[in-house]
């Protein structure tokens, strides 16, 4: 039997991707890791090095890309984001399912690789209800929040590819979004659960 499927969270900022991830880290800790990305941008207030990202300089983070160290990378909203061969080894070491938290064009660079995930995309109800919950999050300036739904404006139109994600979650409300969510993992998390036995 294959062995299960990593998994990909994308979708505009202030979607929710991070709120339904830590709900599943909570309720499935043995089963599902997080891959730790990197990022050049500032850590937000409660935010731990190594755990949420490794904050590092652009100056670093460019000579690891160069080094071949990374599966993939991209710029968001003037900051670099990019995940490392090692974050999802570091998973995969401890025999879990591998969860990345990436934007849209993360997606389409590990489209080209072999990791094989399944691609879920995590949608706002709408643009509005967007910005209500960014702004109320309080950890963007104002013009990062402008960044952010332009971003978001731009990946909503993108997410309408055919075959580009498995699942679209719209989160409106939160224990449903997370319900469809342990669903279209089910699968994965039997496959996890018998080989963690064995
Ligand atoms: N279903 C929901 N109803 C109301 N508020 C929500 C819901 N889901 C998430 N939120 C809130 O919306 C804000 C944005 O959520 P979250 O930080 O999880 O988004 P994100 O997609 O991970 O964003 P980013 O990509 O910027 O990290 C948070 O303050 C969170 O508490
Ligand atoms: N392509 C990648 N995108 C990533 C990675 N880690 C996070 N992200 C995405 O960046 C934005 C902004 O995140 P924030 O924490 O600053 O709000 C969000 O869409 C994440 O999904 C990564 O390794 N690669």
């Amino acid at each position: 039997m294959q062995g299960p499927r990593p998994v990909v969270l994308s979708g505009p900022s202030g979607a929710g991707k991070s709120t339904l991830l830590k709900k599943l880290l909570k309720e499935y800790e043995d089963v599902f890791g997080f891959s730790v990305s990197h990022t050049t941008r500032q850590p937000r207030p409660g935010e731990v090095n190594g755990k949420d990202y490794h904050f590092v300089t652009r100056e670093d983070m460019q000579k690891e890309i160069d080094a071949g160290e990374f599966i993939e990378h991209a710029e968001f909203s003037g900051n670099m984001y990019g995940t490392s061969k090692g974050a999802v080894q570091a998973v995969q070491a401890r025999n879990q399912i591998c969860v990345l938290d990436i934007d849209i064009q993360g997606v389409k660079n590990i489209k080209r690789t072999d990791l094989n995930p399944i691609y879920i995309f995590v949608q706002p109800p709408s643009m509005d209800i967007l910005e209500k919950r960014l702004r109320d999050r309080k950890t963007e300036t104002e013009e990062s929040l402008l960044k952010r739904l332009t971003a978001a404006r731009v990946d909503l139109e993108l997410s309408k590819e055919p075959g580009l994600f498995d699942l679209v979650i719209i989160n409106d409300d939160l224990e449903k979004a997370y319900s469809e969510l342990k669903k279209m993992l089910l699968e994965e998390i039997k496959k996890a659960e018998e080989s963690r036995k064995s």
